[in-house]
């Protein structure tokens, strides 16, 4: 008997059995997203992309991926991008040179405009493309436009000494109307973090994006603030991989910042500060793990460090 005669001649292709032992699981993952989608319909979250985690192209697909998804899944994404990476290569490209202070950029008018070229004109634009390949979502701005962000110069602490670093500012003031009225039709807030100096009018002051994001995480009221690096998350005893924290008390992390190196202090002090700001949950995340904002936000394990004051959620 030939294969045809055994079909009874029917076209159409077989279905393996095993796929649908595969689809099974996959119904699983979706369930389990289930009561997190309930939670966090509306929800606004603030996630913080470093330039550490945009070097490769489908990483960066995968983020648009991710950000698309949370908006068509019913939450309102805001995106606050940094460039660290980006910046340096440029400024390299046109022979200046790349000097950090206790974690922040040594800023001259000069490197200031590499810093707003590079972050509103390249970074910006690619992260704004990658999004709207999946519907017409993503804005892009920066803390210049309708005056979002006002910043005052800092300086930076080094061995406890403050030291000029010259146009580099900490956001002092933020006017979260323009984030709320695209989030409220819908769109998707693409920022970067570059702000007016407050007390120089016609002045842009440099502000490091953890900084940046966390101010905004605070005065818009989110629900969440996501800060992507490219680590697993915060470790108790860095680089012992057995010290990876899955959850970190406030308090704990306001202990930790006395000991913790250059990298992670950014990031702790913008976790803190959202946590203290009336943010109940913050979470510092591998951003360089392909889709690791959907695994934070919608599975019951989360992955990286969760920065609270309180439980799970
Ligand atoms: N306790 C810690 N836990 C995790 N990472 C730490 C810790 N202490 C220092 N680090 C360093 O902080 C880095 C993250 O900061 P950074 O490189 O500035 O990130 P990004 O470019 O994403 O802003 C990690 O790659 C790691 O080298
Ligand atoms: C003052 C300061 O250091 N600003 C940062 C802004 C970009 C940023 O924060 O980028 P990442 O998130 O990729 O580190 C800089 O010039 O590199």
């Amino acid at each position: 008997m030939s294969t045809s005669e055994h079909d009874h001649g029917l076209a159409g292709e077989r279905r393996d059995l095993s796929s649908i032992a595969s689809a099974a699981l996959k119904a699983g993952t979706l369930v389990e997203a289930l009561p997190w989608l309930e939670r966090y319909q509306d929800a606004l979250v603030v996630v913080k992309y470093g330039g550490n985690a945009m070097t490769d192209p489908a990483l960066k697909r995968a983020f648009a991926e991710d950000i698309a998804f949370l908006r068509y899944a019913g939450l309102r994404p805001v995106v606050v991008h940094g460039g660290g990476p980006q910046i340096a290569s440029m400024l390299e490209r046109m022979g200046l040179k790349s000097e950090f202070r206790g974690g922040l950029r040594v800023t001259t008018p000069e490197t200031m405009e590499v810093v707003r070229m590079v972050l509103t004109g390249q970074v910006s634009r690619e992260l704004v493309g990658l999004i709207n390949q999946h519907g017409p979502m993503a804005f892009g701005l920066s803390g210049e436009d309708a005056r979002l962000f006002g910043a005052r110069r800092r300086p930076a602490y080094v061995d406890g000494e403050a030291v000029d670093i010259g146009l580099v500012g900490d956001v002092e003031m933020v006017d979260p109307q323009i984030v709320r009225d695209l989030t409220h039709s819908g769109r998707i807030p693409v920022i970067s973090s570059v702000a007016p100096d407050l007390d120089n009018e016609g002045q842009v002051l440099n502000v490091n994006a953890d900084t940046a994001a966390s101010a905004l995480a605070v005065a818009l009221g989110a629900h969440k603030l996501v800060v992507l690096t490219d680590v697993e998350g915060v470790y108790a005893n860095w680089p012992d991989p057995e010290s990876l924290l899955s959850t970190l008390p406030v308090e704990d992390a306001e202990a930790m910042l006395a000991t913790v190196e250059t990298g992670m202090v950014p990031k702790l002090e913008a976790c803190i500060r959202a946590v203290r700001g009336g943010v109940p949950h913050t979470h510092v995340v591998n951003g360089t793990r392909p889709h690791s904002i959907l695994l934070e936000i919608f599975t019951d394990e989360g992955i990286g460090t969760m920065i609270t004051s309180g439980g799970r959620w």
